[in-house]
């Protein structure tokens, strides 16, 4: 570990700085929370929507060979048996039959008995947690129940009698609803091979141990890709798409120094998957999987095929052939994205204030690209004269950037608790704007401030954000 790593951000100091600014908030709080859920404030619905939009723009908009998707959250309950789920989406968990806590058998065997649980059997598993006399980290007594399956898709019904009516999934991933409608979009788009289908949208997984706040949720948001191609180019594509991952990460603001990449052993590949490798950021949990690539062969589509009886075959013209393409699949999840970039923004360090004062700044050095508000403006003075002028400021940056309006509290707390949400500009209207109609704009990193006149101050702010 390096100097910077050991200085890694504790998680409780993000999780109280998501609460105290409307980042996050624990779900349902005003009838005592509903665990494991959580909502998110003014914000989190900004960040969340520039990392959505960042991640649109950049694998979407900027490329020829994609298009998106919007898929439902409900679809057929076919689907999820050709898709592999209802038979292979399990954990292994494992009850206390005194206190009735559930674990994660794998996760209990790795963290207690310090062993893979790679390839084991679940009566293995059974059989390593009573040989060792494992005993309950909750309640301390030694009575396990056997090692079961349990599938992670939520179940609900279609329809007013729970009884009488089918069992339908939420999903609990995206990439269903583009192989479900690879032949629609084949035959109403003008893709031709290689090509990807992005979707961004809510995936639900009853997570036996959800935790370390956001990190694994029961509800979160994916952004994923299919990309269809030949299948003997499977390895230039998978190289192409991981350095494209790699640079997108960059592109939002990830330091490099706490990024790394996994690839996945043998036992561990998810059931439709023959090559995985995964982004790991370091939390301040440790190093845990971001985000992932996978190289999901013709799996879905021809289980679809097989399922629906469609032809789900792909016409090549250039080739003058007919197969079913190969697919890898990055993917990535919007809540964990959010987590890190919350660490990896966190900064404090020594200042002193405008009375001379020392304090530490607590700084979240977000990319302009994905910080929710851009611009913060601020009157000096809450006197009527200044306010004026500054609203107007206000009214003018609005129509081009997410903007706050802020004239309560000294200038100097105002300041702080812009460089603690992440705002890179601050712009402040002082008296001598009111004889030259010059304001300051501070620079969050640097807190260097400098004056430009109020006419060019789009096009400035403009200017630095493009170059940022
Ligand atoms: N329960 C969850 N809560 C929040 N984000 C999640 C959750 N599960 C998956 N993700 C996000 O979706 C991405 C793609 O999902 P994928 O199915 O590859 O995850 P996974 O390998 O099952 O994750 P894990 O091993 O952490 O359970 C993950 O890289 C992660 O960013």
């Amino acid at each position: 570990m390096d100097a910077r790593h050991a200085a890694t951000v504790r998680l409780e100091t993000i999780v109280s700085l998501a609460k105290r600014r409307g980042f996050v908030y624990p779900g349902s709080e005003i009838y005592g929370g509903l665990a494991n859920t959580w909502d998110f404030g003014p914000l989190g619905a900004e960040l969340k929507r520039n990392l959505k939009n960042a991640w649109w723009e950049y694998f979407i908009q900027r490329r020829e060979d994609m298009v998106g998707l919007d898929g439902g959250i409900l679809l057929h309950p076919r689907v999820w048996e050709a898709s592999g789920h209802v038979e292979e989406f399990n954990d292994p968990l494992i009850d206390c039959r005194r206190c009735k806590s559930r674990f994660r058998a794998d996760t209990l065997i790795e963290e207690r008995l310090h062993r893979s649980t790679e390839g084991l059997s679940l009566d293995e598993m059974t059989r390593l947690v009573q040989e060792a006399n494992l005993a309950c980290p909750v309640c301390g007594v030694r009575d396990w129940t056997p090692v079961r399956k349990f599938n992670l898709m939520f179940r609900t019904f279609i329809g007013p009698v729970e009884t009488e009516s089918t069992p339908v999934y939420l999903r609990p991933e995206t990439a269903q609803a583009i192989f479900v409608n690879f032949k629609n979009v084949v035959q109403t788009s003008r893709v031709k091979i290689p090509f990807g289908i992005g979707q961004i949208g809510k995936a639900f997984r009853n997570e036996i141990t959800p935790g370390n706040f956001i990190f694994r949720l029961l509800e979160f948001e994916q952004m994923e890709i299919e990309y269809f191609i030949r299948p003997e180019m499977w390895e230039e594509y998978f190289d192409h798409w991981l350095n494209e991952m790699g640079q997108f990460l960059r592109w939002i603001g990830f330091k490099p120094d706490r990024l790394r990449t996994r690839e996945h052993g043998p036992q561990e590949l998810s059931h439709y998957s023959r090559k995985t490798v995964d982004f790991e950021y370091f939390f301040p949990f440790g190093w845990k999987e971001l985000c992932g690539l996978a190289y999901r062969t013709d799996y879905d589509l021809r289980r679809h095929q097989e399922y629906s009886g469609e032809d789900l075959t792909y016409f090549d013209q250039e080739r003058n052939e007919r197969y079913i393409p190969h697919v890898i699949e990055p993917t990535m999840g919007v809540e964990r994205l959010f987590l890190a970039l919350l660490c990896d923004a966190y900064d404090e360090e020594p200042a002193v204030d405008v009375n001379g004062n020392p304090y530490t700044r607590v700084v979240l050095r977000f990319h302009p690209r994905v910080a929710p508000y851009k611009v913060a403006v601020l009157p000096l003075l809450r006197k009527p004269e200044l306010v004026t002028v500054a609203r107007e400021v206000a009214q003018e940056l609005r129509q081009y950037f997410r903007i706050e309006y802020d004239e309560t509290q000294s200038i100097g707390r105002r300041y702080r608790r812009q460089d603690e949400i992440g705002t890179p500009y601050c712009v402040t209207i002082d008296y001598q704007t009111l004889e030259d109609r010059t304001v300051t704009i501070r620079d969050r990193d640097t807190m260097q401030q400098v004056r430009v006149p109020i006419s060019g101050l789009v096009e400035e702010i403009e200017a630095r954000l493009r170059s940022a």
